[in-house]
Protein backbone atom coordinates (compact mmCIF):
# COMPACT_ATOMS: atom_id res chain seq x y z
CA UNK A 1 0.00 0.00 0.00
CA UNK A 2 1.33 3.22 -1.04
CA UNK A 3 1.36 6.74 -0.16
CA UNK A 4 1.85 9.58 -3.04
CA UNK A 5 4.77 12.46 -1.87
CA UNK A 6 5.77 15.56 -3.14
CA UNK A 7 9.45 15.54 -4.26
CA UNK A 8 12.41 17.96 -3.37
CA UNK A 9 14.38 19.50 -6.06
CA UNK A 10 16.65 16.53 -6.21
CA UNK A 11 14.10 14.07 -6.92
CA UNK A 12 13.75 12.72 -3.16
CA UNK A 13 10.43 12.36 -1.23
CA UNK A 14 9.85 15.57 0.64
CA UNK A 15 10.47 14.49 4.35
CA UNK A 16 12.50 17.07 6.30
CA UNK A 17 12.92 18.70 9.78
CA UNK A 18 13.51 22.45 10.27
CA UNK A 19 11.17 24.96 12.84
CA UNK A 20 7.37 24.85 12.15
CA UNK A 21 7.20 28.49 10.55
CA UNK A 22 3.63 28.83 10.83
CA UNK A 23 0.89 28.97 13.16
CA UNK A 24 0.37 28.05 17.20
CA UNK A 25 3.67 25.67 17.23
CA UNK A 26 5.65 28.52 15.15
CA UNK A 27 9.14 27.80 15.79
CA UNK A 28 9.36 24.28 16.90
CA UNK A 29 11.28 22.06 15.87
CA UNK A 30 9.40 19.27 13.84
CA UNK A 31 9.72 17.03 10.85
CA UNK A 32 7.70 17.51 7.58
CA UNK A 33 5.78 15.38 5.25
CA UNK A 34 4.71 16.45 2.21
CA UNK A 35 1.81 14.67 0.44
CA UNK A 36 1.51 15.18 -3.37
CA UNK A 37 -1.99 16.73 -4.27
CA UNK A 38 -4.99 18.78 -4.13
CA UNK A 39 -8.36 19.64 -4.59
CA UNK A 40 -8.20 23.36 -5.14
CA UNK A 41 -5.77 25.53 -6.74
CA UNK A 42 -5.24 28.78 -5.43
CA UNK A 43 -3.43 31.37 -7.91
CA UNK A 44 -0.72 32.32 -5.19
CA UNK A 45 -0.27 28.39 -3.57
CA UNK A 46 3.68 28.28 -2.82
CA UNK A 47 3.40 24.78 -3.58
CA UNK A 48 1.93 24.09 -6.61
CA UNK A 49 4.60 21.70 -7.95
CA UNK A 50 2.30 19.47 -5.66
CA UNK A 51 -0.63 19.11 -7.92
CA UNK A 52 -0.36 21.75 -10.62
CA UNK A 53 0.38 20.32 -14.77
CA UNK A 54 2.32 22.71 -16.44
CA UNK A 55 -0.32 25.64 -17.56
CA UNK A 56 -2.80 24.09 -16.09
CA UNK A 57 -4.12 26.53 -12.96
CA UNK A 58 -7.92 24.73 -12.39
CA UNK A 59 -8.97 22.04 -10.60
CA UNK A 60 -9.95 18.81 -13.16
CA UNK A 61 -10.74 15.17 -13.24
CA UNK A 62 -13.52 16.42 -11.07
CA UNK A 63 -11.96 18.52 -8.98
CA UNK A 64 -8.75 16.84 -8.29
CA UNK A 65 -5.43 18.10 -9.15
CA UNK A 66 -2.16 15.70 -9.96
CA UNK A 67 0.86 16.83 -9.78
CA UNK A 68 3.45 16.42 -12.54
CA UNK A 69 5.25 12.69 -12.50
CA UNK A 70 8.26 14.40 -11.78
CA UNK A 71 6.89 16.11 -8.85
CA UNK A 72 5.32 12.89 -7.00
CA UNK A 73 6.65 10.03 -5.95
CA UNK A 74 4.81 6.98 -5.15
CA UNK A 75 6.05 5.21 -1.76
CA UNK A 76 5.05 2.04 0.04
CA UNK A 77 3.70 3.39 3.08
CA UNK A 78 6.30 0.78 5.45
CA UNK A 79 9.44 2.59 3.39
CA UNK A 80 7.94 6.50 4.69
CA UNK A 81 7.30 5.20 8.37
CA UNK A 82 10.88 3.94 8.10
CA UNK A 83 12.13 7.36 6.97
CA UNK A 84 10.14 9.01 8.98
CA UNK A 85 11.39 7.25 12.59
CA UNK A 86 14.69 7.82 11.40
CA UNK A 87 14.89 11.04 12.63
CA UNK A 88 14.28 12.38 16.21
CA UNK A 89 12.12 15.05 16.40
CA UNK A 90 8.99 14.76 17.96
CA UNK A 91 6.80 16.83 16.34
CA UNK A 92 5.16 15.61 12.54
CA UNK A 93 3.82 18.42 10.26
CA UNK A 94 1.35 16.76 7.34
CA UNK A 95 0.92 18.82 4.33
CA UNK A 96 1.11 19.24 1.00
CA UNK A 97 -0.78 19.63 -1.40
CA UNK A 98 -4.21 18.50 0.81
CA UNK A 99 -3.05 15.82 2.83
CA UNK A 100 -6.49 14.62 3.76
CA UNK A 101 -6.58 13.24 0.98
CA UNK A 102 -5.26 10.35 1.24
CA UNK A 103 -6.65 9.89 4.60
CA UNK A 104 -6.50 6.06 4.79
CA UNK A 105 -3.05 5.30 3.87
CA UNK A 106 -2.35 8.61 6.50
CA UNK A 107 -4.03 6.96 8.76
CA UNK A 108 -2.57 3.53 8.36
CA UNK A 109 1.39 5.38 8.27
CA UNK A 110 0.21 7.73 11.74
CA UNK A 111 -0.97 5.01 13.30
CA UNK A 112 2.62 2.72 12.78
CA UNK A 113 4.62 6.21 13.86
CA UNK A 114 2.65 6.63 17.22
CA UNK A 115 2.90 2.97 18.22
CA UNK A 116 6.69 2.96 17.52
CA UNK A 117 6.65 6.64 19.33
CA UNK A 118 3.35 7.08 21.43
CA UNK A 119 4.62 10.66 22.24
CA UNK A 120 4.93 11.83 18.83
CA UNK A 121 2.62 15.15 18.22
CA UNK A 122 0.80 15.15 14.88
CA UNK A 123 0.20 18.17 13.52
CA UNK A 124 -1.98 18.29 9.84
CA UNK A 125 -2.47 21.23 7.95
CA UNK A 126 -5.25 21.38 5.73
CA UNK A 127 -6.97 23.32 3.49
CA UNK A 128 -10.44 22.30 5.53
CA UNK A 129 -12.42 21.12 2.85
CA UNK A 130 -12.00 17.31 4.20
CA UNK A 131 -13.51 15.75 6.79
CA UNK A 132 -11.30 13.60 8.39
CA UNK A 133 -12.64 10.00 8.97
CA UNK A 134 -12.55 8.65 12.63
CA UNK A 135 -9.50 6.30 12.05
CA UNK A 136 -7.12 9.04 11.23
CA UNK A 137 -9.12 11.92 13.20
CA UNK A 138 -8.09 10.13 16.39
CA UNK A 139 -4.57 10.36 15.46
CA UNK A 140 -4.21 13.73 15.15
CA UNK A 141 -3.38 16.11 17.96
CA UNK A 142 -3.73 19.87 16.04
CA UNK A 143 -5.46 20.58 12.75
CA UNK A 144 -3.75 23.89 11.12
CA UNK A 145 -7.03 24.92 9.28
CA UNK A 146 -6.33 27.33 5.94
CA UNK A 147 -9.37 28.07 4.06
CA UNK A 148 -9.65 29.88 1.63
CA UNK A 149 -11.11 33.23 0.71
CA UNK A 150 -12.43 34.84 -2.77
CA UNK A 151 -8.29 35.91 -3.60
CA UNK A 152 -7.35 32.61 -3.79
CA UNK A 153 -9.60 32.29 -6.85
CA UNK A 154 -10.64 28.95 -6.20
CA UNK A 155 -14.54 29.00 -6.36
CA UNK A 156 -16.45 30.00 -2.76
CA UNK A 157 -18.84 26.41 -2.88
CA UNK A 158 -15.14 24.10 -3.21
CA UNK A 159 -13.49 26.32 -0.88
CA UNK A 160 -16.09 27.13 2.07
CA UNK A 161 -17.61 24.16 3.26
CA UNK A 162 -20.25 25.67 5.78
CA UNK A 163 -20.36 22.07 7.58
CA UNK A 164 -16.94 21.81 7.63
CA UNK A 165 -16.68 25.13 8.66
CA UNK A 166 -19.19 24.86 11.39
CA UNK A 167 -17.05 21.57 12.78
CA UNK A 168 -13.76 23.12 13.13
CA UNK A 169 -14.81 26.55 14.96
CA UNK A 170 -16.09 24.14 17.18
CA UNK A 171 -12.91 22.18 17.67
CA UNK A 172 -10.22 22.89 20.27
CA UNK A 173 -7.61 20.67 18.27
CA UNK A 174 -8.15 22.97 15.22
CA UNK A 175 -6.12 26.46 14.74
CA UNK A 176 -7.89 28.49 11.91
CA UNK A 177 -5.03 30.18 9.80
CA UNK A 178 -6.17 32.76 7.10
CA UNK A 179 -4.12 33.82 4.63
CA UNK A 180 -4.58 37.90 3.49
CA UNK A 181 -3.03 39.56 0.96
CA UNK A 182 -5.38 42.81 1.77
CA UNK A 183 -7.29 44.74 4.30
CA UNK A 184 -10.77 43.92 2.15
CA UNK A 185 -9.27 39.74 3.04
CA UNK A 186 -9.48 40.56 6.52
CA UNK A 187 -13.10 41.58 6.23
CA UNK A 188 -13.41 38.39 4.50
CA UNK A 189 -11.97 36.88 7.86
CA UNK A 190 -14.33 38.94 10.51
CA UNK A 191 -17.43 37.55 8.46
CA UNK A 192 -16.46 34.42 8.25
CA UNK A 193 -15.61 34.55 12.15
CA UNK A 194 -18.60 36.11 12.92
CA UNK A 195 -20.94 33.29 10.98
CA UNK A 196 -19.08 30.35 12.56
CA UNK A 197 -18.06 31.62 15.92
CA UNK A 198 -14.67 31.28 15.61
CA UNK A 199 -13.01 31.91 18.49
CA UNK A 200 -10.09 35.10 18.52
CA UNK A 201 -7.46 32.59 20.29
CA UNK A 202 -7.67 29.68 17.63
CA UNK A 203 -7.78 32.42 14.77
CA UNK A 204 -4.93 33.28 12.92
CA UNK A 205 -4.22 35.89 10.06
CA UNK A 206 -1.00 35.53 8.11
CA UNK A 207 0.43 37.64 5.17
CA UNK A 208 0.36 36.26 1.86
CA UNK A 209 3.77 36.30 0.38
CA UNK A 210 6.93 34.14 -0.47
CA UNK A 211 9.63 36.80 0.70
CA UNK A 212 10.74 39.03 3.02
CA UNK A 213 9.94 42.17 2.28
CA UNK A 214 6.58 41.02 1.25
CA UNK A 215 5.73 39.71 4.70
CA UNK A 216 7.17 42.40 6.53
CA UNK A 217 5.44 45.27 4.40
CA UNK A 218 2.23 43.32 4.81
CA UNK A 219 2.34 42.94 8.56
CA UNK A 220 2.80 46.80 9.37
CA UNK A 221 -1.18 46.78 8.77
CA UNK A 222 -1.86 43.35 9.40
CA UNK A 223 -0.82 43.29 12.72
CA UNK A 224 -2.98 46.76 13.63
CA UNK A 225 -5.76 44.58 12.51
CA UNK A 226 -5.31 41.60 14.34
CA UNK A 227 -5.08 43.74 17.16
CA UNK A 228 -8.22 45.34 16.72
CA UNK A 229 -10.21 42.03 16.16
CA UNK A 230 -8.54 40.08 18.67
CA UNK A 231 -7.19 37.70 16.28
CA UNK A 232 -3.58 35.99 16.95
CA UNK A 233 -0.95 36.79 13.67
CA UNK A 234 1.42 34.78 12.33
CA UNK A 235 4.65 35.23 10.30
CA UNK A 236 6.00 32.61 7.76
CA UNK A 237 9.51 31.98 9.49
CA UNK A 238 10.73 29.36 7.15
CA UNK A 239 10.89 32.37 3.88
CA UNK A 240 12.62 34.36 6.37
CA UNK A 241 15.31 31.60 7.20
CA UNK A 242 15.66 29.53 3.79
CA UNK A 243 13.53 31.49 1.22
CA UNK A 244 10.95 29.49 -0.89
CA UNK A 245 13.16 26.60 -1.14
CA UNK A 246 11.44 22.88 -1.80
CA UNK A 247 12.39 20.97 1.72
CA UNK A 248 12.54 23.34 4.46
C1 LIG B 1 0.75 24.74 0.80
S1 LIG B 1 -0.52 24.63 2.00
C2 LIG B 1 -0.73 22.87 2.19
C3 LIG B 1 -1.85 22.50 3.14
C4 LIG B 1 -3.27 22.78 2.65
N1 LIG B 1 -3.44 22.50 1.27
C5 LIG B 1 -3.65 24.21 2.96
O1 LIG B 1 -3.84 25.00 2.03
O2 LIG B 1 -3.76 24.51 4.15
C6 LIG B 1 0.32 25.05 3.56
C7 LIG B 1 0.05 26.44 4.08
O3 LIG B 1 0.67 27.39 3.21
C8 LIG B 1 -0.22 28.46 3.00
N2 LIG B 1 0.22 29.15 1.79
C9 LIG B 1 0.35 28.64 0.55
N3 LIG B 1 0.82 29.56 -0.31
C10 LIG B 1 1.01 30.69 0.40
C11 LIG B 1 1.48 32.01 0.09
N4 LIG B 1 1.84 32.36 -1.15
N5 LIG B 1 1.56 32.91 1.09
C12 LIG B 1 1.19 32.58 2.36
N6 LIG B 1 0.73 31.36 2.71
C13 LIG B 1 0.64 30.44 1.75
C14 LIG B 1 -1.57 27.78 2.96
O4 LIG B 1 -2.65 28.66 3.13
C15 LIG B 1 -1.44 26.82 4.11
O5 LIG B 1 -1.73 27.48 5.32
N1 LIG C 1 9.37 25.33 8.02
C1 LIG C 1 8.18 25.18 7.46
N2 LIG C 1 7.06 25.40 8.19
C2 LIG C 1 5.86 25.17 7.58
N3 LIG C 1 4.64 25.26 8.14
C3 LIG C 1 3.71 24.92 7.22
C4 LIG C 1 4.36 24.59 6.04
C5 LIG C 1 3.64 24.08 4.85
O1 LIG C 1 4.12 24.20 3.74
O2 LIG C 1 2.55 23.55 5.05
C6 LIG C 1 5.73 24.76 6.25
C7 LIG C 1 6.93 24.58 5.48
O3 LIG C 1 6.95 24.25 4.30
N4 LIG C 1 8.12 24.80 6.14
S1 LIG D 1 -5.31 24.36 -0.84
FE1 LIG D 1 -3.18 24.43 -0.09
S2 LIG D 1 -1.98 23.08 -1.47
FE2 LIG D 1 -4.00 23.38 -2.40
S3 LIG D 1 -3.64 25.02 -3.86
FE3 LIG D 1 -4.34 26.01 -1.94
S4 LIG D 1 -2.50 26.48 -0.73
FE4 LIG D 1 -1.92 25.06 -2.39
MG1 LIG E 1 4.71 26.04 2.98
Amino acid sequence: MTLALATTKPGGPEIFASLQGEGPSMGRPSLFLRLSRCNLACHWCDTAYTWRFTGDNRPHRDGLSFAREANQLVLEETEVIDRLLAFPQDRLVVTGGEPLLQAPALARVLAALKAARPTLHVEIETNGTVTPPPTIDELIDQYNVSPKLSHSGNPADLALIPERLAAWAQSPRAFFKFVVATPADCEEVATLAATYGIPGDRLFVMPEGTDSETLRTREKWLSATALDHGWRMTDRLHIHLYGDTRGT
